[in-house]
């Protein structure tokens, strides 16, 4: 990790069937803290990006320790929440008979159940159907992490279609630290974030070479996906208070 740009941080236990994602955080968190310092002490100024669970809160957590050692730039910490681009573009092309990379979808929020809100909407090549149909895929993509975690049955969460996600964003993160002109490198991640009520969203940000170079905020969204954001972001605002929380409370045990 010495002088390293980017660091990645898969590390930690993944859930078993029946388990939330926020159970996982009595043991996740003292791994994020634990990586986030050693990363601070070798590469100040490296990119972090977490893919432990529960993202919802480990974030919160890592900058409220990171803010209170000074070390914290809101610009270089992501949740890494690719993986729920991945699946919506996926189940999308299934249904549109397309390549999935051709496949361009916003998903914006936090990575668990309802916190992941798909905007079907603005999806390109566009995308129709009816309300019920919508609402299946919309519940097909919020679920995909559990129906992978019941399959796997105990042995663990989503690894291939992690690893394609986290090669896919780390990409994006490289090539925004290059600066290429002609490139506009979009990608969703959970950051810090004024796009809402809620302290850390996740929406498109443009990378640029000191990480976030802008937040493109909310993309246009019908009454439907209003709605659902409505419902979402109590549930975020919760798990980010109980981040900040634990990471106050952590302080001492993370030195
Ligand atoms: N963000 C996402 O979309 C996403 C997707 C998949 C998995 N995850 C999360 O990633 C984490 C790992 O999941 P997995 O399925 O790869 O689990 P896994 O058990 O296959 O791998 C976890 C690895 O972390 C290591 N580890 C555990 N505690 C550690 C510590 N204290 N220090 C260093 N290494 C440690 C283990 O040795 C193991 O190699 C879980 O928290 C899971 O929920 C997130
Ligand atoms: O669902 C999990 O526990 C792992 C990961 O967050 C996923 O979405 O696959």
């Amino acid at each position: 990790m010495d002088k390293a740009d980017i660091v990645v941080i898969p590390a930690g236990l993944p859930r078993k069937p029946g388990m939330k994602r926020e159970d996982l955080v009595g043991v996740n968190a003292s791994v994020a803290c634990e990586v986030a310092f050693a990363a601070r002490e070798v590469c100040p100024g490296a990119m972090l990006a977490f893919i432990t669970n529960p993202i919802n809160v480990i974030v919160p957590i890592v900058a409220t320790i990171l803010k209170a050692k000074g070390t914290y730039d809101p610009n270089r910490l992501f949740g890494v929440t690719t993986l729920d681009v991945v699946r919506a573009q996926t189940f999308v092309a299934d249904i549109l008979n397309v390549n999935p990379q051709k496949v361009k979808i916003p998903v914006i929020g936090g990575h668990t159940g309802r916190t992941i809100l798909p905007i079907l909407s603005q999806c390109d090549p566009p995308l129709k159907g009816t309300d019920k149909e919508r609402e299946a895929l919309i519940q097909r993509i919020q679920n995909a992490g559990t129906e992978v975690v019941n399959a796997k049955d105990g042995l663990g969460s989503a690894t291939l279609s992690m690893a394609y996600a986290a090669a896919q964003f780390v990409s994006s993160l490289i090539k925004g630290i290059k600066g290429s002109k002609d490139e506009c490198i979009v990608e969703c991640a959970y950051v810090e974030s004024d796009v809402t009520e809620a302290e850390f969203f996740a929406t498109p940000l443009i990378l640029g070479p000191q990480g976030v170079k802008e937040n493109t905020g909310l993309p246009d969204l019908d009454d439907d996906e209003r709605q659902a954001l409505d419902c979402m972001l109590p549930i975020l605002k919760e798990s980010i208070a109980k981040g900040i929380k634990l990471g106050e409370g952590m302080m001492s045990s993370c030195a």
